[in-house]
């Protein structure tokens, strides 16, 4: 984990400079493209160069159960994280139709799921048969937290080598905003009360049980903001872990990574706070439904691009971004500058 960490290169500001003098030359007035120009810049910084070449692109999908489900706090039961694995491997789930119209591949990866599965384009990794109920105890071991990261750096920089250059983070796994909320709470002090959302749709009385039982997690393993590794193995997951990895293995690739919803950003926290050099290569997607995931955001300095109400995880709000760096990078290669379309600046 250490030697990925250290080979993150530093954002490349000349690069990111000269993205902008070749945005303001443009036809257009300066900053009028909004984010998608400061999309641009940030691309071009990450790459080290004017245009980074980002046809290959994919989305990994971690997938891992969450023994806190025990404690009652998803409108649905554990058994759909496996179910809809496979879903993800015959390519009938939402992040599979959006990864097609924007060119993606999905790698599904069992980093911890809860039963034995067996497809031949699942990527096979299981650490452990899903995490322990944290608010008994731990929900993993120290070791198990650190072999999941390095699963996802392994997975990202194996990726890279073999030519993918734009990734987004996805997950799947019952349960897991619970545990996403537990680490919003310790890591970037947002209480309970307002990290705590309704997930796949549990209705109010059940939300209170949720803030309970987050609560409960956090008094009993007594995390330490201090250690995001520790409080990985406490109150975290094993596909948030392995998630953390995939960021990390990005940025050591020099590639940009997107980040999904409320579960991805809590695992952008987590590897800011491991790796700080990580966060110039992270690029905000959508704002969740999920209470809790401004705040999130904000602790970890990403703003998201688009608001569409969505509230599904599996990495669909960063598969439907990719269409805006696109948008980005045809705007800065194909519009006419002031000067060969002669047109008189302001
Ligand atoms: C059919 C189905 C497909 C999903 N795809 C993503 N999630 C999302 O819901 C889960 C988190 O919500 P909670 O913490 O309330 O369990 C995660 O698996 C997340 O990816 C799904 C959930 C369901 C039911
Ligand atoms: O924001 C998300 O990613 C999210 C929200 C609710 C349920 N699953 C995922």
């Amino acid at each position: 984990m250490q030697s990925a960490i250290e080979r993150i290169l530093p954002f490349d500001e000349e690069a990111a400079a000269a993205a902008e003098r070749h945005s303001d030359g443009l036809t257009k007035p300066p900053g009028s493209l909004g984010k998608l120009e400061a999309i641009a810049r940030q691309l071009a910084g990450i790459a080290g160069g004017l245009w980074p070449e980002l046809s290959r692109r994919a989305v990994i999908v971690m997938a891992g159960d969450h023994g806190v489900c025990e404690e009652g706090v998803s409108a649905f039961p554990a058994e759909v994280t496996p179910q809809m694995v496979l879903n993800f491997l015959e390519g009938g789930a939402a992040v599979n139709v959006l990864a097609r119209q924007s060119g993606a591949d999905v790698v599904c990866v069992d980093i911890g799921v809860n039963a034995e599965l067996k497809h031949e384009r699942l990527v096979s990794r299981k650490i452990r048969m899903g995490t322990a109920n944290m608010a008994a105890g731990p929900a993993m071991l120290r070791g198990e937290a650190a072999a999941a990261v390095r699963t996802g750096i392994e997975i990202a920089e194996r990726l890279a080598q073999e030519g993918v250059r734009l990734f987004a983070t996805g997950e799947m796994g019952i349960g897991n905003t619970t545990a996403s909320a537990a680490l919003a709470s310790v890591l970037a002090g947002i209480d309970p009360e307002r990290s705590v959302g309704s997930g796949t749709g549990i209705d109010e009385q059940r939300r209170r049980h949720k803030v309970d039982v987050v609560k409960k997690a956090i008094a009993v393993n007594e995390p330490d903001a201090a250690d995001p590794l520790g409080v990985l193995a406490k109150v975290g997951g094993l596909e948030i872990a392995g998630l953390v990895g995939v960021i990390i293995g990005a940025a050591a690739s020099r590639c940009p990574v997107v980040i999904d919803g409320y579960i991805s950003t809590a695992a952008a926290l987590v590897a800011v706070r491991l790796a700080p050099g990580v966060k110039p290569y992270l690029i905000g997607s959508h704002l969740s439904m999920e209470q809790g995931h401004r705040d999130l955001l904000q602790a970890v300095g990403l703003s998201p691009l688009i608001q569409l109400d969505m509230r599904l995880g599996e990495g669909t709000g960063a598969v439907l971004c990719f269409h805006f760096i696109d948008a980005a990078l045809g705007l800065m290669q194909e519009m006419a500058t002031f000067e060969s379309a002669g047109i008189s600046k302001g």
